[in-house]
């Protein structure tokens, strides 16, 4: 088994778990392991021989911040790519015919920034993509842009819970958790309600998939004690606290920036496929 992640020194990693994926399907059927296997040798071709670089709080920050000021970006546009790239990567790892329950249902929990932005948008793809997602949405921001989303999903049929049900209730209900909660402006200790609702995944057995962070993980330094997702999918470039993911997919996703952005910033992107907008390290 080849499972490779040799430290370049602080922020840098190489990465290359090609057939290390191919022998932990898990949840996965042989369908998933089929689609895998043809598409593990472009994987290893794109990832080995690049250094991606892992992004500290503020830098990610700085990024985001630049593409709206200086490339004239609104945020609607990068979290609709955003939001595509995880729905993408979920229809990757969990495809619909590996899922071990008859209905192919989800539940995505959004907190209250743009990385519930994404959950939401994320919910959205994946219902047109013939999942059954449910939202949890419990701290909405008073913005045109959440409630279009959340109206968008709303008119899509997606049932949104009016509170988080028990850990054992998700385990019977869902495939697959999709945490939408925070990203990379997370800070100090989780207010209420969402360590409450933390306090629950973490007893959940069902894979959990994180978008950008794992919520509740320091955005640097991770968090021993905190969620252990199956799945992570970095945006734009992964953070330092990714270099902790012990999950078996870590994808990258949000193809939308420019290469004087990346050169600026020395991402040192691996090249997506084609016209993929998700790309597995
Ligand atoms: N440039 C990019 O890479 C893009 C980033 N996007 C998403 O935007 C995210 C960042 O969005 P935001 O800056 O809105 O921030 P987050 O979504 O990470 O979270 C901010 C929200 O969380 C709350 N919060 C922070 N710390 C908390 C704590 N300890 N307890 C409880 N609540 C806390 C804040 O009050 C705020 O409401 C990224 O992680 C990514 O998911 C995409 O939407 C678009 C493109
Ligand atoms: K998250």
């Amino acid at each position: 088994m080849l499972n490779v992640r040799a430290p370049l020194g602080i922020g840098f990693l190489v990465t290359s778990r090609a057939a290390a994926s191919l022998s932990q399907t898990g949840t996965c059927s042989a369908a998933a392991e089929r689609h895998q296997k043809n598409r593990c040798s472009s994987r290893a071709a794109s990832t080995m021989a690049h250094a991606v670089r892992y992004l500290g709080q503020e830098e990610a920050q700085k990024i985001d911040e630049e593409l709206f000021s200086e490339y004239g970006f609104s945020v609607d546009q990068l979290m609709e790519l955003a939001g595509l790239s995880c729905a993408t990567a979920v229809t990757r790892a969990y495809p619909l015919a590996s899922l071990v329950k008859a209905r192919p249902s989800l539940l995505v929990i959004c907190g209250p920034g743009n990385n519930g932005g994404d959950g939401l948008v994320c919910a959205r793809h994946l219902k047109l993509f013939g999942y059954q997602p449910t939202i949890l949405y419990p701290k909405r921001p008073n913005k045109p842009l959440f409630q279009g989303l959340t109206t968008q999903c709303e008119k899509m049929e997606i049932p949104f819970l009016a509170e988080m049900p028990e850990a054992e209730v998700i385990d019977e209900a869902y495939n697959l958790v999709i945490d939408a909660i925070f990203g990379f402006s997370f800070k100090g200790a989780v207010r209420e309600p969402f360590g409450s609702i933390l306090d629950v995944l973490k007893k959940t057995t069902v894979p959990i998939a994180s978008i950008d962070i794992p919520s509740g993980w320091d955005v640097e330094q991770g968090n021993a004690d905190g969620l252990q997702p199956d799945t992570l999918v970095s945006l734009t470039a992964p953070k330092k606290s990714a270099s902790l993911f012990r999950g078996r997919y870590h994808f990258l996703g949000g193809r939308f920036v420019p290469a004087a952005l990346e050169k600026k910033y020395r991402l040192s992107l691996p090249p997506y496929p084609g016209t993929d907008c998700v790309l597995q390290l």
